[in-house]
């Protein structure tokens, strides 16, 4: 099996799912944030007050390519997909699912929660913004499910499916 990355906005359930997914398909689950806390030290908010965005997508770009293994579930940070390198690297290595909702699921699961600098204290409408403008990029995955008012047990379903049919 290919790597399987779930991309999308924050709050698509990229991290949730894919906890779902590798537990059903009996494989490692590798989350990107997780990751590039626990290889900086550092949470992601303070990345972000010491480095900027920029300096994040830099360090978020070599965790994409140092952790990424075969036969892994890889849930993606919700701005993966801003660097086009990224999304190039990978098509190559593995098979892309956009998890694809919209703002006001979004925005209801998120708005609350500190850990996401580029959500913390944005207006529904400034993170449709941010989403309209990512939007095209998400859109590059191989496969786009739909996640609204299903749950994540569906969803993995859903994706375990689509790859079944793939064989
Ligand atoms: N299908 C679902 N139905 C209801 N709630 C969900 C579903 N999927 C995820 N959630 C909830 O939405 C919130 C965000 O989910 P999660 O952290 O998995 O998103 P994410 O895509 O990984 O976000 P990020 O890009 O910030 O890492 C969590 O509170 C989670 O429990
Ligand atoms: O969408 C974004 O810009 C981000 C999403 C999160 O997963 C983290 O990667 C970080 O908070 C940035
Ligand atoms: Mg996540």
């Amino acid at each position: 099996m290919k790597s399987i990355y779930l991309v999308g906005f924050m709050g698509c359930g990229k991290t949730t799912v894919g906890k779902k997914l590798a537990t059903a398909l009996n494989c490692q689950f590798i989350d990107l944030d997780e990751e590039i806390v626990s290889h900086t030290g550092k949470s992601i908010p303070t990345i972000f007050e010491e480095k900027g965005e920029n300096g994040f997508r830099k360090i978020e770009s070599e965790v994409l390519k140092k952790v990424s293994n075969e036969d892994s579930i890889i849930s993606t940070g919700g701005g993966i997909v801003t660097r086009p390198e990224n999304i190039v690297f990978m098509k190559q290595n593995g098979i892309l699912f956009y998890l694809e909702t919209t703002i006001e699921t979004l925005y209801k699961r998120i708005h609350q929660d500190s850990n996401r600098p580029n959500a913390v204290n944005r207006s529904i409408e400034e993170l449709n913004t941010l989403f309209i403008s990512r939007k095209s990029f998400y859109e590059k995955a191989d496969f786009t499910v739909s996640v609204t008012e299903k749950s994540s047990k569906d969803v993995s379903v859903e994706i375990i499916n689509c790859l079944n049919s793939l064989r």
